[in-house]
């Protein structure tokens, strides 16, 4: 699913004009589209109290047109007018033909104690007051309106996006409605998946209002919201007549004396991906401790060093395992040393295949930041906020809240597939596209989560998918299994391991 930019909405709106659409038609959509969504939600909706707050621009527009239609589905319904005359002809017209129905219409500056009643006592709010159009904080008389709202015990419905909340940002200068639901017209807005922006938006739906398909091809660098519809296509049915060769075969380098876990959660999940052999190259002392939590995988026993980690002198057996994998995770368990840096950096200028750095492996190019543009078949990288200020020398504030830009940057300029984990994690492929994934679950927050999305993306590209699509899987299937986990136990008790006990279900849709 698309996720535009206000100034991308105007431009795919204005294209709409040239294949027969009218800003008009797309308010009416909008508006009877919202109505419908809110007539469903709060069924059965005759003779429920409806405040609708309406602004100056095209948001009170779409405001006025949900009145007219609430009104005839049987709601009794009351719109305040904040702003005075509406300033588009369409909104100017959509006023009109409210002015038809039985519906008051109360201009804000009237009459303040009785707006306030009747906010008091609704039962539901529709919040048109500002839109895409909106910038800065708030004006006065709009902040008494959503200081009420907020009061109210109604349930808000936003539309496009809570008034006080800039589209593109997410950010609340001041005061901002509250949303129970927020109706987003045509496609998302970077702010519907903002961090910190949750709890104004309450749940966010996506409502058609019939641009065409054709209009939105003038956009060239959409960011797209991961969904099963871009997934399911690139995961592979499993033919009968193979064997494990057909699976890949997946090199993980990984675990130090005290971090084992990281190596064996980024094994397992390789495997329950469908993996056909994962080969665990780890410090020899440790393979055996290892070998009882791992029956499937292959272990490749490496020389070590004083601090239980893998010494550089195991390359001669480590080199030649790559050379006959698929595919390659470094880094999860792995300690930030010289020993460590100059594995990895043998390891990024001698892969064939494709290789994932995750941990210590992203650590270990921070000072030598160039060497990743040596790997000869991509690179993902899979840093959190903490590992990307280390790589970008920019600080978690900022990445925060500039994650999409920046991501974005050091894929290009790189060459690289990034993998910018948070509660929305951004994917940023070489070619500048942006996919972001809608997965926040407060039980991804703990150690061993990163392992296992690094054994995941790893899975799927010693199986084959392609660099960039095995980064958008794995990051959506992790996220996905995440939520069947705290679904089956919850948010506080899960642990990776439980995650990794629910992968099967994602692929059981498969078989
Ligand atoms: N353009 C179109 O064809 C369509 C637009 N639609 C709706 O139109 C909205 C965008 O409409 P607009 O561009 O008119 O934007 P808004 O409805 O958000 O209103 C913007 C108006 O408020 C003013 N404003 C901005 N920040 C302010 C502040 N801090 N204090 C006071 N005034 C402020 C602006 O100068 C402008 O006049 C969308 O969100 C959507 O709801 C829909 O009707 C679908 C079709
Ligand atoms: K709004």
């Amino acid at each position: 699913m698309r996720i535009l930019s206000s100034e991308q909405m105007r431009a795919v709106e204005c294209e709409a004009l040239k294949h027969s659409q009218t800003y008009l038609r797309l308010m009416e959509n909008a508006g009877t589209g919202a109505a419908k969504m809110i007539a469903r939600y709060e069924s059965p909706i005759e003779n429920r109290r409806c405040v609708v707050l309406c602004g100056k621009g095209n948001n009170g527009g779409d405001g006025f047109v949900v009145a007219r239609k609430l009104c005839r589905e049987g709601a009794i319904v009351t719109c305040v007018l904040a702003g005075g005359e509406p300033r588009s002809e369409e909104a100017r017209e959509m006023l009109r033909l409210l002015s038809l129905e039985p519906v008051s219409v109360l201009p804000l500056e009237e009459d303040r104690a009785q707006i306030n009643l009747l906010l008091m006592e609704a039962d539901l709010i529709v919040d048109a007051l500002f839109g895409t159009g909106f910038q800065g904080a708030l004006p006065d008389g709009y902040g008494f309106l959503a200081e009420m709202s907020n009061l109210s015990k109604a349930r808000v419905y936003a539309l496009d996006i809570p008034s006080g909340m800039n589209a593109d940002t997410g950010i609340t200068t001041g005061k901002c409605l509250k949303a129970n639901q927020t109706i987003a017209f045509g496609c998302l807005k970077p702010a519907h998946l903002s961090e910190g922006a949750a709890e104004y938006l309450g749940e966010v739906a996506v409502c058609d209002i019939g641009i065409p398909e054709e209009a939105f091809s003038i956009i060239d660098d959409a960011v797209y919201l991961i969904d099963h519809d871009m997934v399911l296509p690139h995961l592979r049915q499993r033919p009968d007549d193979s064997y494990k060769g057909s699976f890949g075969y997946l090199l993980v380098v990984a675990g130090s004396l005290g971090m084992t876990g990281a190596a064996v959660l980024a094994s397992r999940a390789a495997s329950q991906c469908g993996t056909g052999l994962v080969y665990l190259a780890t410090a020899r002392s440790l393979v055996l401790p290892l070998a009882a939590h791992l029956t499937e995988q292959v272990m490749v026993p490496l020389a070590e060093n004083e601090a239980g980690g893998i010494s550089p002198l195991s390359l001669p057996e480590l080199l030649p395992v790559l050379q006959k994998s698929t595919a390659c995770v470094a880094g999860c368990g792995l300690k930030n040393t010289e020993d460590t840096r100059s594995i990895i950096r043998s390891i990024i200028t001698n892969a064939e295949c494709p290789v994932v750095l995750d941990a210590d492996g992203i650590n270990s190019v921070v000072g030598d930041i160039n060497i990743i543009r040596c790997a000869k078949n991509g690179l993902i990288l899979t840093p959190h906020y903490g590992e990307f200020s280390r790589l970008t020398g920019k600080t978690v504030e900022y990445i925060a809240q500039n994650r999409v830009a920046l991501a974005k940057a050091f894929a290009q300029e790189y060459k690289v597939t990034l993998v910018l984990k948070g509660t929305t994690t951004v994917v940023a492929l070489p070619d500048g596209s942006v996919c972001l994934n809608k997965g926040s679950n407060s039980g991804l927050a703990k150690a061993g989560s990163g392992d296992l999305l690094a054994g995941i993306i790893g899975g799927l590209l010693a199986q084959g998918l392609g660099i960039n699509e095995a980064a958008i899987c794995g990051v959506y299937l992790h996220s996905q299994a995440a939520r069947l986990t705290a679904k089956r136990l919850c948010k506080t008790s899960m642990q990776p391991s439980d995650i990794l006990n629910d992968l099967y279900l994602l692929f059981k849709e498969l078989d």
